[in-house]
């Protein structure tokens, strides 16, 4: 199985770059974690509800082309269902135990995601109802994954 995470928006700041670098490094030599970039939409200055719907529309296009039917959906939301890292861990072993082709995070632009990534997906995940930065969510993300792979091989990493 592969793990994909796809993101809206390039990554700038260096200390989030290096950090995701490390989690990826680390998981090399596990399931590796492929993230997939795509180039986020330019919001209008003072952007209507009708402007900002397009946005997302248009971001949801980009995600939905990287995902394949089979694949399993985990989508980013602050509104979705609170999950413990060992819930994680175990949405992954499952998707592997049942011969998903691929496990699929993604993460909403700043403006979030559309509607009809929602209907597409198979869970919505939440850390918290705080709204984080969509890149920092990256990062934050990316340690989870490796940790859920860590509590999956019985690792001393998570205690
Ligand atoms: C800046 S937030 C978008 C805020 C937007 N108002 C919304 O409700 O989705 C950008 C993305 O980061 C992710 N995100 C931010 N905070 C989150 C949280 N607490 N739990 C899960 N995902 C979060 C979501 O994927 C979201 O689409």
């Amino acid at each position: 199985m592969k793990i994909k995470l796809i993101v809206v928006g390039k990554l700038k700041e260096k200390y989030l770059k290096e950090g995701i670098a490390e989690y990826v490094k680390r998981m090399s030599t596990m399931l590796p974690l492929e993230i997939i970039e795509l180039a986020d939409e330019k919001i209008p200055e003072n952007a209507s509800a009708k402007e900002q719907e397009a946005v997302k529309e248009s971001e949801a296009k980009k995600i939905l082309a990287r995902v394949q039917e089979g694949d399993k959906l985990a989508i980013l939301a602050i509104q979705g269902k609170l999950m413990s890292s060992e819930d994680l861990a175990a949405t992954v072993k499952n998707a592997e135990v049942y011969g998903t082709r691929n496990l699929v995070f993604v993460i909403g632009g700043s403006l979030g995601l559309a509607d009809v990534v929602y209907k597409r997906s198979d869970i919505q995940i939440s850390f918290g109802r705080m709204t984080l930065p969509h890149q920092l969510m990256r990062l934050v993300l990316v340690e989870q994954i490796y940790r859920a792979q860590m509590i999956n091989r019985g690792s001393a990493y998570h205690k």
